[in-house]
This record gives C-alpha cells, sequence and structure tokens, in this order.
C-alpha cells in the first residue's frame, strides 16, 4: 500500500512538470473537485491524490499537500481548458455545412492514398471513422486498404491493418487485425469495432504481440495544431496505446511507426489554443484538406519517401 502512495506522489511530481510553453487564449478558473467526472462509460474516472502516510512528520505533511494541491490544480485548470475547446470544436463541426464535410474528406483520403509515406507503408494502424463522432472519413482508405489487395502485376503487398477495439474504461484499448470491413460491429458508443475472436473463432492478431513493426498510424482527433499537439476525446486510450508501442518499438529496435493525424480545416487552431500534459503524444504530421503539414523531423524525411 506505502509503495502504491509513493508512486502515485512520483506521478504528481511528473505531471507537475506539464507543458504549457504558449499562452492560452482562455482564462483558467479554479475547478471544484468533481469538475472533470465525464458521464460516459468508456472515460476513465480521473485519478485524485491518496492521502499521505500517517507516519510523516505533521510538517512533511502540510507542505507535501500544498504541493500536491497545486500540482492537482493546474492539471484541473489543463483539463478544464482542454474541454473548453472539445466543447468548441464539437459545436463547429457540428454546425459544418454537408457538402464542405463530403468535399474535405475526400480531400485528405485523397492526399493520404497519394502520399508516399502510405504507399511504402506495409502495416498500419487506423481509426474507423465515426459519422455521430463528426471525424474525419476514413472508409475510403480503408476499402482501397482491405479491397485492393496485390494487383496484378505488381510487387506491392496487401497493407495489414489493425484496427482499434476498446478493452476497459482505463483507457485500455487493443489494436486488433482485420482483413474485412465485414469483420467489424457496432460497440456501444456505436463505433465499429472487431470482436476478438474471428468468424473462425480464432484469435485475431493483437498489433502489440505481431511478429513485425507498424509503419505508419492513423489518428483521429478533436483538435490539432502546426505544432503537432493533438487533443483527443478525453479518454486517454491513444496516448495510452502510442506510449506503449513506442516503448516495444525501442525494446526490439524497430524504427518508430509515423503519427499521422485526419483533420478537417475547422480542427486545426493557432498554437497556444490546445494546452497538453507530459502524457500527451504530439503527432509528426497532420494532413487537412490543404495539405499534408510535415512536423516532426521524421514526417520530413519521409515526406517525399
Ligand atoms: N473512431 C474512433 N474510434 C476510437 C476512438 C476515437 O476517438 N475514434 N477512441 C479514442 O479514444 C477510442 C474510443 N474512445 C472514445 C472516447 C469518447 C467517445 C465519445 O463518444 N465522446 C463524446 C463525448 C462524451 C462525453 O463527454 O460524455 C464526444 O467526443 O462527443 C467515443 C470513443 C477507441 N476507438
Ligand atoms: N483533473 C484531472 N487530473 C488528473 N487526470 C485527469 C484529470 N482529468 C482527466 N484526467 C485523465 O487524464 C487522462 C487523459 O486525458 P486527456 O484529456 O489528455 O485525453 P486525450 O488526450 O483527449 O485522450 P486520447 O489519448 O484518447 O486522445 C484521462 O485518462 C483522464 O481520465
Amino acid at each position: 500500500m506505502a509503495m502504491g502512495r509513493r508512486a502515485h506522489v512520483r506521478e504528481l511530481v511528473k505531471a507537475a512538470r506539464v507543458l504549457m510553453t504558449q499562452p492560452l487564449l482562455f482564462p483558467l478558473p479554479k475547478l471544484a473537485a468533481n469538475s472533470l467526472s465525464i458521464n460516459n462509460p468508456l472515460l476513465p474516472t480521473p485519478q485524485r491524490p491518496l492521502p499521505f502516510p500517517s507516519l510523516a512528520s505533521r510538517s512533511t505533511v502540510t507542505m507535501s499537500t500544498d504541493k500536491n494541491d497545486n500540482v492537482q490544480d493546474q492539471l484541473d485548470a489543463i483539463f478544464k481548458q482542454k474541454k473548453v475547446v472539445r466543447s468548441q470544436v464539437r459545436k463547429s463541426l457540428k454546425a459544418m455545412d454537408p457538402s464542405l464535410r463530403s468535399h474535405e474528406d475526400i480531400a485528405v483520403q485523397d492526399l493520404v492514398l497519394g502520399a508516399p509515406w502510405f504507399k511504402s507503408c506495409q502495416r498500419l494502424c487506423a481509426y474507423i471513422s465515426c459519422k455521430a463522432l463528426r471525424e474525419v472519413d476514413t472508409s475510403k482508405l480503408l476499402s482501397e486498404i482491405l479491397e485492393n489487395p496485390a494487383k496484378e502485376g505488381h510487387m506491392e503487398l496487401r497493407k495489414k491493418l489493425y484496427v482499434p477495439r476498446v478493452e476497459d474504461k482505463n483507457s485500455h484499448m487493443r489494436m486488433l487485425n482485420i482483413s474485412r470491413i465485414d469483420d467489424l460491429i457496432a460497440n456501444s458508443m456505436d463505433i465499429l469495432e472487431p470482436a476478438s475472436v474471428d468468424s473462425d473463432g480464432n484469435e485475431r492478431e493483437d498489433v502489440m504481440q505481431a511478429n513485425d513493426p507498424v509503419d505508419l498510424f492513423i489518428l483521429p482527433g478533436l483538435a490539432f495544431d502546426r505544432t503537432g499537439r493533438r487533443l483527443g476525446r478525453g479518454g486517454g486510450y491513444y496516448d495510452t496505446f502510442i506510449r506503449n508501442y513506442q516503448e516495444l518499438a525501442k525494446t526490439k529496435n524497430w524504427k518508430q511507426p509515423l503519427l499521422v493525424a485526419l483533420s478537417y480545416s475547422s480542427q486545426i487552431m493557432n498554437e497556444g489554443v490546445i494546452p497538453m500534459t507530459e502524457n500527451d503524444i504530439p503527432v509528426d504530421a497532420l494532413v487537412s484538406p490543404s495539405g499534408v503539414i510535415p512536423i516532426s523531423s521524421a514526417a520530413l524525411d519521409r515526406i517525399d519517401v
């Protein structure tokens, strides 16, 4: 139990080094303790500091409590700001003209299909877009991947595709291999995902157990900026998954996958609007209807190859 508390304090101190180098657009009011609970079964409950060990001296208790309250206040302010941006973006996506949406859906997917880093990739993780969440459509990409196996006379191999499956509300998501769109069924959030076993009763391959590395991640999100900041839906699923995959790639000595997010024009924010914590993983590139925006050196290196 004592170990658990120490680990928790270490986490809080780590979180204090939040990456807020840019000014914020909105004021950051102090939040009530329960203001971040979100009524969604897929979203994990925010972590709260644990009480301190009763053996500590009184002055240590007071100082540590103040320090940790301060850390928690900063985190609360960041998560509050994230909620403000999410709700603004949701509103603008809701108001988006349907013909502009279809135009942008096609433009983004065509840019991906034409990109050298997409053409050359052999294995990828991609999201299955959800209309109700107003995400950039991925259906054209998925059918190109799944319905166009090795073309006759071409040496090009069929790409191996892994898609998300939410396992529990503790930010735990797996990426499972599918080979047909029919492998997907709607979950409780109306997002299509694969069952953990295929129609023959065999376990689907989990990308974390695969023998070969993934080259590319195609990521969803609510808001982005040109420095690579990505704001998700608040579950921490992708940040957790990407961090684990990056660790795996390191231990296997694999090249890190390119992280590419798809964005409508209205989802690209000015710098400084999206706050980040140490847990948020920046993307390497963005694809918006006006083009591919390479951000990291990995993306700049792969823009033409
Ligand atoms: N297409 C797709 N699949 C995905 C994700 C995603 O963002 N997009 N995920 C990425 O994590 C995971 C699922 N996580 C999700 C988290 C929140 C919501 C959601 O419905 N959010 C509502 C707000 C809910 C609330 O605030 O109570 C919304 O954003 O409108 C859906 C999926 C795995 N699969
Ligand atoms: N005030 C808070 N203090 C500490 N943790 C919080 C707080 N509010 C939310 N969290 C947790 O932080 C985690 C990450 O939330 P965050 O808003 O960064 O997700 P995200 O980047 O939108 O998610 P994803 O990685 O799925 O795209 C979630 O597990 C959430 O429960």
